[in-house]
């Protein structure tokens, strides 16, 4: 079976290097003329399906703004995630789910067993039971071509206290996921699958990216405020494993489909130009 890595790798090689988010906010929403409800939602996900589905790379759906309907909102996620995947993106829950490693197995089959309606090609994850108890999930997305992308530098100016925040060794918390998740993939061609969260908002904080050998998803673009020229100087010689996210600022050209389309190609040619020099 092909691994989400080698897949991945195919997917940028094809389509470029860009991921876009299916975030509908209720001001997304209304902005769109759609009404804040289960309708208003479906009518979102479906012309975003239609907009970028055969084109972006990677689509990465926001489960909260899913859930807050309730089942039904869960329903639109189910239909949403099969559409994407029929249309040939890789879709990219973005759930980050963590907790004890036998509730993380719960999990694990809910995403990332092929059997489940809610099955998707890779998962986000927090590390904060410990990078260990995510194990159920490493070893389901292993077996079954998926992955997983662990957060370890977020986007938000609050994460910082905790993920910067220094252990007994010397390490920063984010450190030791990052050194984790790189043993993860020792071995793996032409790239791992397992990934971390590195906000394209943070600057240079001096981390040590080289050898994690796996992609490394960077929201924070756009709304968040950071640009793709930013992306330089948060992953130095890493650029080249850096999947850019955008969200509102592709989904606020919506909802004509042919704008959401030059919205993606427009960040997509920022981003080449950024990773370009790597
Ligand atoms: O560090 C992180 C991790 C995840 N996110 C998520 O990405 C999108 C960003 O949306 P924008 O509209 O592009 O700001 C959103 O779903 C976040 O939950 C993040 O922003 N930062």
């Amino acid at each position: 079976m092909e691994s989400f890595g080698a897949r991945l790798h195919r997917a940028v090689a094809e389509r470029g290097p860009l991921c876009v988010g299916i975030d509908p906010h209720p001001g997304l929403l209304a902005g769109w003329g759609l009404s804040d409800d289960v309708e208003g939602l479906e009518r979102f996900s479906r012309t975003v399906v239609e907009a970028l589905g055969d084109r972006v790379a990677v689509i990465k759906p926001q489960s909260a703004f899913f859930e807050r309907f309730g089942s039904r909102g869960v329903g639109v996620l189910e239909s949403t995630i099969r559409q994407l995947r029929d249309s040939g993106a890789l879709v990219l829950l973005d759930v980050k789910r963590g907790d004890i490693g036998s509730t993380v197995s719960a999990y694990a089959s809910a995403y990332l067993d092929p059997s489940s309606p809610l099955y998707v090609d890779a998962v986000t994850a927090s590390p904060y039971l410990g990078v260990g108890s995510l194990a159920p999930m490493f070893e389901l997305a292993a077996a079954h071509g998926g992955g997983v992308f662990v957060l370890a530098l977020t986007s938000n100016p609050e994460g910082a206290a905790v993920q910067r925040a220094v252990g007994a060794d010397g390490r920063t918390v984010a450190q030791t996921v990052i050194d984790e998740i790189s043993q993860l993939n020792r071995g793996a061609d032409p790239l791992g699958s397992f990934g971390l969260v590195v906000g394209a908002t943070i600057g240079d904080t001096g981390h040590d990216l080289s050898a994690v050998h796996g992609p490394l998803l960077a929201p924070g673009l756009g709304a968040q405020g950071a640009t793709a020229a930013d992306l330089r100087a948060v992953f130095g010689s890493s650029l080249p494993s850096v999947l850019p996210s955008y969200s509102r600022e592709v989904l606020s050209a919506g909802p004509d489909v042919a704008a959401l389309r030059a919205a993606a190609e427009r960040v997509l040619g920022d981003c080449r130009a950024a990773l370009a020099g790597s």
